[in-house]
């Protein structure tokens, strides 16, 4: 069985991506300032009408050409990785936290410190629950592939010890052992001042056709982003 979704390999230079994430992901960060005020907003009725009306005159303007559906992910043959679209750190997904995650290829662990604002509400002046297993979802999965054994998440396991207040945050995870195919990762969410709030765990897992694949073809394991 091959793999159940594509990575397209494309010819595009460094200059080439540079160019894209510098042009969309300064719309994508004008976007989430457009979210952000059209919760908090509070100027009257008609010059919410009157924006709307112009926040669809621009939405038309970019939906004249779009591609089909998704993003998707896809590699440049320099080695650059464009999942634009991906939930969490994607550059062009307004609805991303967004996050930067650094990875620590020594060490197997990756981190990331961000800021949760009214966008990510659960409780009153919380985070959300969902959000926090996003976020840590991607994290988890980047500190598995930075130990070199990158997997999909088959299971993540979170215990949500304390309230996160919104506003400045971090992330951690870690490799914490490996099992075949199956890589236990580790890790936390911290509040601003570094308590501990979640703590979690995650089982990656190598999928069976990247298994057959890499067994037939040799290779290495590809990176789930
Ligand atoms: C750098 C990139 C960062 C990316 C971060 C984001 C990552 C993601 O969000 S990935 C998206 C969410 N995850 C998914 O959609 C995964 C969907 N599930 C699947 O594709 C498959 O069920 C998958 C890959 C998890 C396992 O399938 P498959 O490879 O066929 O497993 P299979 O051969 O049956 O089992 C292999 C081993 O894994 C175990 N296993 C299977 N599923 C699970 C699971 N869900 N949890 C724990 N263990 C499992 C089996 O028990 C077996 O263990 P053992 O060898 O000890 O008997």
């Amino acid at each position: 069985m091959g793999a159940p979704f594509n990575y397209d390999v494309l010819d595009l230079t460094d200059e080439q991506v540079d160019a894209e994430v510098r042009v969309f992901g300064a719309l994508t960060a004008a976007v989430r300032r457009l979210n952000e005020a059209t919760l908090r907003t509070t100027v009257d009725h008609a010059t919410v009408e009157e924006v709307r009306r112009q926040v669809e005159e621009l939405t038309a303007r970019l939906e004249k050409s779009m591609i089909p559906d998704n993003f998707g992910v896809s590699f440049t043959k320099g080695g650059r990785i464009r999942g634009y679209g991906n939930a969490v750190v994607g550059i062009r997904n307004p609805n991303a936290v967004p996050l930067t995650v650094v990875q620590d290829k020594v060490n197997g662990r990756a981190s990331a410190e961000f800021e949760l604002n009214a966008l990510h509400e659960g409780p009153p002046g919380q985070v959300h629950g969902g959000v926090v297993a996003l976020v840590l979802d991607q994290v988890f999965g980047e500190a598995a592939a930075a130990g070199g054994s990158p997997g999909m998440t088959g299971t993540l396991t979170l215990r949500y010890r304390l309230n996160t207040p919104l506003g400045p945050c971090s992330a951690e995870a870690w490799v914490d052992r490996r099992d075949g195919i199956k890589t236990i990762v580790k890790g936390e969410l911290r509040r601003a001042d570094g308590t501990v709030t979640v703590t979690a765990e995650g089982i990656f897992i190598l999928p069976r056709w990247a298994r057959e694949e890499i067994a037939k073809n040799g290779g290495t394991p590809p990176q789930f982003e």
